[in-house]
C-alpha cells in the first residue's frame, strides 16, 4: 500500500504534525501543498479575509506542486489547519484537483480547539473522494488513529 502524506500549513503546526505522521510511516511520501507566493498575508486577520473572499468568489488558489500521478497512491493522509471552522483553501483546491483519485483519503487537522465542524465542512468540499478515519489534533488520540491507518495498510 502506497501512502502520500500531503498537507498545507500556514504557520507550521500542521507541517509539524505531518512530519510526525511521516516518521511513523517511513515508506510514505511527504508533500507540502504550495500555492503562489503572496496568495496569503503574514497577518492572520488579513489571511482570514482573503480566505473568506476566495470562498465567496469561488476563486481558490492554485496548487503549484500537484503530484504527477495521484493514482500511484492507495491512501492519502491529507492535512489542513482549521480555518473559519473548516478546510484551508489550498487543501480545498488540492481535493478539487484529485477528483479522479481511486484510493482513500484520511483527513487530519490542527486548530486552536474550535474544530468541531471541520469534518462537516470537509465533506462539503471533498466531492467524490472516499473519506475514511479523520484525526482532530485537538481532540483525538494520535496513537489510536495511527493504529487505524496502519490497519488500512494490510
Ligand atoms: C485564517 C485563519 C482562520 C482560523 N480559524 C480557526 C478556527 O475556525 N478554529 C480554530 O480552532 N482555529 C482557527 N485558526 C487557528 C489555526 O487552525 C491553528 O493555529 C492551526 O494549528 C494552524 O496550523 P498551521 O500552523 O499549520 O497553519 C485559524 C487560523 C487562521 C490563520
Amino acid at each position: 500500500m502506497k501512502i502520500l502524506v500531503a498537507y498545507y500549513s500556514w504557520s507550521g503546526t500542521t507541517k509539524y504534525l505531518a512530519q510526525k505522521i511521516h516518521r511513523e510511516l517511513p515508506s510514505s511520501d511527504l508533500l507540502e501543498i504550495k500555492v503562489p507566493a503572496n496568495t496569503f498575508s503574514s497577518d492572520m486577520y488579513e489571511t482570514a479575509d482573503i480566505y473568506e473572499k476566495q470562498k465567496k468568489t469561488h476563486h481558490l488558489p492554485s496548487v503549484i506542486n500537484m503530484p504527477q500521478n495521484i493514482n500511484d497512491y492507495d491512501l492519502i493522509l491529507l492535512g489542513s489547519p482549521t480555518w473559519d471552522w473548516g478546510v484551508a483553501s489550498p487543501v480545498m483546491k488540492f481535493m478539487e484537483n484529485i477528483q479522479n483519485f481511486k484510493g482513500k483519503v484520511a483527513p487530519f487537522y490542527t486548530s486552536v480547539g474550535n474544530s468541531q465542524r471541520f469534518m462537516e465542512l470537509f465533506h462539503n468540499c471533498c466531492g467524490q473522494l472516499q473519506i475514511i478515519d479523520d484525526f482532530d489534533d485537538a481532540h483525538d488520540n494520535f496513537a489510536n488513529w495511527l493504529q487505524k491507518i496502519k490497519s488500512e495498510k494490510q
